[in-house]
């Protein structure tokens, strides 16, 4: 087949033709950011066909984002097309998306080889794997059932249901909330856990015990203690009527009891070990003729003991025929609260999730969370799982598959079905993952059912890129690589093609402070012309001021738009400088860290770099519950957080400024050299704006300054008259 391409070798380095022409059966191209790794498969993608005169429809090559799939696809084509027009349509800012998108579908079908082809994520590969043989492992008329927006979801987008697995979970919740039972432990888990109550709603102060610490009662009073809270629960759950701590005078003076419950005539007081001698109020009890019980603390050890109590202190003295049922529904009960059921919602789907990528049993599951030391850990997990089962059946009548389910279930086919293997395994006979950094247990599990001996497995990849731990990837099948692919040879590329040596200089600094990882030694190809540059202005409308001067400063010099990046750890970040830029009719870009994978930009602004929660780094992300199914700790949690500033560092080409807040700095910055940066506050943009220097003045500053605090750029030498 004659592939019409522009293969040549001669454009790559070394590494990179090693790598290209490797006959390694299991090969692992390991590079840091910009060295051209995407560059190198795509170049042995064309070099198997072109060169090696291998069937393009024995070559799988696999992404995580429809966007890497489409970006693959342009770089292919552009290489094949000699007249440098889809090139030019794509860069043409007049045409749409949807434009784009068809001329790339048009330009795949003309050139046969691009169309032999199978580039596809991990998810519409195992979409069509199951629509084509899943029929015995599911109902291969399976839909998907999606959740948060994901860009691959664009291309599976006409099989997902309209329903979200957030819905889902929601609609089965209520349901399993007809169960009064259920529905009083969710809104008691609710209450306890999730509602941060003391010292934080606004409430009618007179119902506020004094010391304003309080707990909630699942009928919404606010009692003093768990013990009281779980008396006046008990009440509620079998509709008695009571009154907490109401005024009670006797004869000699007034006092609060605890509980009074009427139907019954019947005075409760709780005695722990906080509680004042009860000798003079008992008197006063007598000296009325009403009838007290007591409580103590040490019945309250043991809940079904306490239960029984209650029971016997209680019911009997209750009218014979006093028996309400009470009618409780869902909408009512989580009145005010229903959000906060949305976070119980969220949780379990990111249980779910994890439960599916760790590929542990739900039973498994429930019986470690049982045996956690924490109350709130073992109730979440009371809660939460039946309604994780409860889903898996919803999905498995339905036939959805989730996003998960696609890979797991191809997995399980390919293992129960071994023809229906051997089938992939003798077409694709070059196997080549971008980005695999970021695989997790099922994708590996899934190359590895693809693999024979004779299978060219190509990676590329950056362990110091690994950003989506928190979404079940694992680092260590990139770090060991060798010890997961049997035979296994590493290629390093030690050449970035894509910074300056400051910003390549910092992000080798930063990097350095992480244990786990591959070391390599990554050189710049550019020299520098700026500093890095490190802003902390006083307050965020300083930052903002100091990034809108610099933006219209690049402009000025003919920098394009596009060619301009804000990134960010949350998009909340990025909010007032958004409106900032749209009120002043200027167009820049920004993304969340997480979304600039791979993206590149002449200029850079990393914002929101402070230290602290909602700063970054930030790793308040981990809930104890989560590592019930898998164990995280803080010190990998603070190295995943570095390796997505070195993300974010590493999409500068030119010019990158790091935005901060005086007196709170990110400890991330304190990691890059003084070498590289400059840094700069408002004191001394105003010395520069408002004083006139004279000559020793100047040079002092020159000293300093070798590089100018606004835009980083080396001060020029000139004499001050
Ligand atoms: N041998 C080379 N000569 C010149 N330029 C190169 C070479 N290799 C790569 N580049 C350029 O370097 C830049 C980065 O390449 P590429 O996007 O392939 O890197 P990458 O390693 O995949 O980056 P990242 O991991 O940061 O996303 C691109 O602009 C690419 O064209």
């Amino acid at each position: 087949m004659e592939a019409n391409t522009k293969i040549d070798l001669s454009a790559l380095n070394d590494q990179q033709k090693d790598a290209v022409i490797s006959e390694d059966k299991r090969l692992l191209v390991l590079a840091g950011a910009g060295s051209g790794k995407t560059k190198t498969l795509l170049q042995k993608l064309i070099y198997l066909i072109e060169a090696k005169g291998i069937s393009p429809s024995s070559i799988l090559a696999i992404t995580f984002t429809k966007n890497a799939t489409n970006e693959m696809l342009d770089r292919l084509i552009i290489s094949a097309d000699e007249s440098g027009e889809y090139e030019k349509q794509l860069f043409d800012k007049r045409k749409s998306f949807t434009d784009k998108e068809r001329e790339r579908y048009f330009q795949q079908k003309k050139y046969t080889w691009i169309d032999g082809l199978t580039v596809k994520t991990f998810h519409s590969f195992c979409y069509s794997i199951l629509r084509n043989y899943g029929v015995n492992e599911f109902d291969n008329k399976f839909k998907i059932i999606g959740d948060t927006k994901r860009d691959e979801e664009d291309e599976l987008s006409k099989h997902v249901v309209p329903e979200t697995v957030f819905e889902a979970i929601h609609k089965l919740l209520i349901e399993e909330c007809e169960d009064t039972e259920y529905l009083l432990n969710l809104k008691r888990y609710v209450l306890d856990y999730i509602i941060d109550k003391i010292h934080l709603k606004q409430i009618d102060p007179k119902y506020v015990p004094k010391d304003g610490k309080y707990f909630t009662t699942l009928d919404g009073t606010k009692v003093r203690s768990k013990s009281e809270q779980f008396i006046a629960d008990w009440f509620y759950r079998h509709s008695i009527k009571y009154e907490y701590e109401p005024l009670l005078n006797v004869k000699d003076f007034s006092f609060t009891p605890d509980f009074f419950i009427p139907e019954a005539n019947l005075y409760i007081e709780h005695i722990s070990d906080k509680s004042f001698s009860m000798k003079d109020k008992e008197e006063q009890f007598r000296k009325g003729n009403l009838l007290l019980v007591k409580t103590f603390e040490t019945m309250t050890k043991d809940s079904a003991l306490f239960n029984h109590t209650l029971d016997k202190i209680v019911k009997n003295r209750l009218p014979v025929d006093y028996h309400k049922t009470i009618s409780i529904n869902f909408k009512e009960e989580f009145n005010g609260y229903h959000e906060d059921v949305k976070d119980f919602v969220q949780q379990i789907i990111r249980i779910t999730d994890m439960i599916k990528v760790e590929n542990i049993n739900v039973e498994t599951v429930l019986e470690n969370a049982r045996s956690d030391q924490h109350e709130r850990v073992r109730n979440f997990y009371e809660l939460a799982i039946p309604i994780v089962k409860k889903y898996l059946e919803y999905c498995t009548n339905k036939s959805y598959l989730d996003f998960n389910d696609l890979i797991s279930r191809s997995t399980s086919l390919f293992q129960n079905h071994e023809d229906i293997a051997n089938k992939y395994k003798s077409k694709y006979q070059y196997i080549l993952v971008d980005e695999f950094q970021d695989v997790n247990n099922l994708q590996v599990e899934l190359i590895k059912l693809l693999l024979t001996d004779q299978t060219q497995l190509f990676c590329v990849g950056d362990d110091w890129q690994s950003i989506y731990g928190f979404r079940g990837s694992n680092v260590s099948y990139i770090v060991d690589f060798e010890n997961h692919f049997a035979n296994a040879k590493t290629i390093k590329l030690n050449l970035n093609y894509r910074s300056t040596q400051n910003i390549v200089g910092a992000s080798n600094e930063v990097i350095k402070h992480n244990k786990f990882k591959v070391d390599k030694d990554v050189q710049a190809s550019k020299k520098s012309e700026h500093k890095i540059v490190v802003f902390a202005g006083n307050t965020e409308e300083e930052n903002i001021q100091f990034c809108f001067d610099r933006v219209k400063e690049v402009l000025n010099d003919g920098v394009s738009n596009d060619e301009i990046l804000f990134l960010y750890r949350r998009s909340k970040m990025f909010t007032p400088y958004f409106y900032r830029f749209k009120n002043e009719n200027v167009r820049v870009q920004g993304k969340t860290i997480h979304a600039s994978k791979g993206l590149e930009a002449k200029v850079v602004f990393i914002i929101g770099l402070t230290e602290g929660n909602g700063g970054f780094p930030d790793i308040w992300l981990e809930d104890r519950i989560f590592q019930v199914i898998k164990k995280a700790n803080h010190d990998l949690l603070m190295e995943e957080e570095r390796r997505l500033f070195y993300v974010a560092i590493t999409r500068a080409k030119d010019k990158l400024f790091l935005i901060t807040q005086k007196g709170n700095e990110s400890s991330f910055l304190k990691e890059i050299p003084e070498a590289f940066t400059v840094r700069t506050t408002n004191a001394i943009k105003q010395i520069v704006d408002k004083v006139i220097l004279c000559d020793s003045c100047f040079s002092q500053l020159e000293k300093l300054h070798k590089f100018c605090p606004y835009c980083g750029q080396q001060v020029i030498e000139q004499q001050n008259e």
